[in-house]
């Protein structure tokens, strides 16, 4: 594991994404099917057809160890990506979750399975297996765009995509900002609630009054 990788782990999807400035979060309907679910590594990405799941097996097969599935469904909400079956061949084979702007079936057992994924919900109807789909190009997710190859973190807040030429840079800017958060908790609690009234007195001194509104003038 690289060193930005190491780092990566530990952190919270908020504070990267107070890194990236928030422009590369996924939207929040993709959401983890456990709470526990925390997912950081490299993308590989895979291009479905409508309803399709055939290239999943591909791109399974394509993974190395740590990778995360990546997986543009097109939003369709009524046929599987995948189920438990294809989730334990992942598992399997150490690919480390899913990320899909669809849906998945056989959730007693994923759950059972314990592997992370992230999408849009449950269906119990099957994806169809007619072929196409493309994996390791580029993809639209979420409102976001995928190469392989990016970092993906996701955790119980959401997940959010770091471009791997940015990594480092967000990497030590989303430490700096974890570190702040933690000086300020413990600023604020250090003597209960007169810590509390002495931070928020600071705060509120240093925010810029709002300048006099005046209302537009109607001749
Ligand atoms: O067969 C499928 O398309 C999905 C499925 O149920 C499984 O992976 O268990
Ligand atoms: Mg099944």
């Amino acid at each position: 594991m690289t060193k930005v990788e190491v780092s990566f782990k530990h952190l919270p999807t908020t504070a990267v994404s107070d890194a990236t400035g928030g422009h590369t979060n996924l939207r929040s309907d993709i959401k983890p099917l456990a709470d526990h679910f925390k997912i950081a590594g490299r993308a590989v990405t895979v291009r479905l057809p409508d309803g399709e799941n055939g290239a999943v097996l591909e791109a399974i097969r394509a993974a190395s160890e740590g990778d995360i599935l990546v997986i543009d469904a097109k939003g369709n909400t009524n046929r599987a990506v995948a189920g438990d079956f294809v989730l334990s061949l992942a598992k399997g084979i150490g690919v480390q979750g899913f990320v899909v702007d669809g849906v998945i079936r056989d959730i007693a057992a994923i759950r059972e399975l314990d592997f992370p994924v992230f999408s849009l919900g449950t269906t119990v109807a099957a994806g169809n297996k007619n072929g196409g789909g493309k994996v390791n190009v580029p993809i639209a997710i979420g409102g976001v765009t995928v190469h392989p190859g990016d970092y993906i973190f996701g955790d119980v807040d959401g997940v959010v995509v770091v471009p791997r030429e940015d990594a480092e840079r967000i990497v030590a800017a989303a430490e700096v900002k974890l570190e702040k958060d933690e000086i300020r908790a413990q600023e604020a609690h250090a003597n209960g609630k007169e810590s509390i009234i002495a931070y928020l007195d600071k705060v509120c001194a240093s925010t810029k009054p709002i300048p006099n509104a005046t209302m537009p003038r109607h001749n």
